[in-house]
């Protein structure tokens, strides 16, 4: 028999997890601590009411968003996420040409399976930007950057809320580490810097020291100022909750923001993502990109962050899910159901051009 592919999210997301290694699907699934920003993901979008209007011309409906000159043909990214070989062998090769096939931009992780080379030469003309994790090392973090320029990356997105590894309770309970296992090494291990500090090391000790310049505790405003004078590509700011973080981004030049709990992974009972929104938005209003991902599993949801302010999205799970259904095909499906919903969303909305959502569309449920 075969079993069609899911439209529902929760059908996702069980037949990833029929197919997944359990300690693989809890590690992509769960949160940090007892899962209570993990849930509020998801709960907090539905405090928001849609509110449609009549007497425009829906017969079309235009996605496409312009970021930073460059257009994307629906207003949605994939996520940074590390170690996709977990949910497919062909990991983030797959990912990267679904996103292209939908002409939207994959960001690929600091701790991805494949090298962002590799990564890049799966397909040459996707858009593609570079997650980075900002080494506790400068020559590494440099590198990192000069290879991302080199592959043809077009934006540095530094994740900030990774000052340590979230308390996550069951990959804790199922003794599950995909760093002790050696996963997501392909980076560090292909980077000529980093390779001439492990030259004389067995993998063991290789792996000790990969987690020794992952996390950088001490990682400050300045790191980042002196990565803005590195670099002249886009640099987005991923982590950012509180209003005053998105000004500071503002004041030292970054070009936009990804609003994020990190899909409720990190520090539990954190802020959602669409609770932060509207003072961030109040606060900086268009001086820059700001992205939001946390949650987002649907049109209305796509629809309620940019009715708030937000420029794009990024899934994260559902495309993983995908990923682990059907490789390839299985990323594309995830995006191209949302985006179906997003458009028909739209429609009943009475809205018929992505760009023209805003605060009127909305309100508050309170
Ligand atoms: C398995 C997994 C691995 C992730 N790895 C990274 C990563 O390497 N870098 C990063 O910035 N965010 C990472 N994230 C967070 C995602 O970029 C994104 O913020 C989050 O998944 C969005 O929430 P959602 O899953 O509810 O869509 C990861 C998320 C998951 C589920
Ligand atoms: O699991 C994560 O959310 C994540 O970002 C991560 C952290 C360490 C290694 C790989 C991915």
């Amino acid at each position: 028999m075969t079993v069609s592919f899911p439209i529902r999210f929760q059908e996702l997301e069980q037949q990833a997890k029929d197919r997944l290694d359990p300690k693989i699907f809890d590690y992509i699934q769960s949160g940090g601590g007892r899962e209570e920003t993990l849930r509020a993901n998801e709960t907090s979008f539905r405090k928001w009411r849609l509110v449609p209007r009549f007497g425009a011309d829906v017969s079309t409906v235009s996605l496409a968003k312009k970021i930073h000159g460059e257009t994307i043909q629906s207003p949605m990214m994939l996520a940074p996420v590390g170690m996709q070989a977990l949910a497919d062998t062909n990991g983030e090769k797959a990912s990267i040409c679904a996103a292209h096939k939908y002409g939207i931009p994959f960001i690929a992780s600091t701790v991805s399976s494949y090298s962002l080379e590799e990564i890049a030469e799966a397909c040459p003309n996707a858009d593609r930007w570079f997650q980075l994790y900002y080494p506790n090392d400068e020559a590494l973090a440099k590198s990192f950057v000069q290879r991302a320029e080199e592959a043809g990356y077009q934006a540095i997105v530094v994740t900030i809320d990774m000052a340590t590894l979230g308390h996550r309770e069951k990959d804790l309970t199922n003794q599950y580490s995909p760093f002790r296992l050696g996963k997501g090494m392909s980076n560090y291990t292909n980077d000529p810097i980093f390779q001439s500090y492990v030259a004389s090391l067995s993998q063991e000790e290789m792996r000790t020291e990969m987690q020794k310049v992952f996390f950088k505790p001490g990682l400050n405003w300045l790191d980042i100022q002196e990565l803005r004078k590195a670099t002249s590509l886009p640099i987005y700011i991923k982590g950012i909750l509180h209003p005053d973080d998105a000004e500071k981004a503002v004041e030292i030049g970054i070009d936009g923001i990804v609003i994020s709990n990190h899909g409720g992974r990190q520090l539990d009972r954190s802020i959602t993502s669409i609770d932060a929104l509207p003072l961030i938005k109040e606060r900086v209003q268009d001086q820059l990109t700001i992205l939001l991902d946390s949650g987002i599993r649907s049109g209305p949801d796509i629809v309620t962050a940019l009715a708030l302010g937000a420029d794009a999205v990024l899934l994260g799970r559902p495309f993983i899910y995908g990923l682990a259904i059907a490789g390839q095909l299985g990323v594309e499906k995830v995006v191209d159901n949302i985006t179906n919903d997003l458009t028909k969303t739209l429609q009943l909305m009475g809205v018929n051009d992505v760009n023209k959502l805003d605060s009127s569309f909305i309100r508050h449920d309170s």
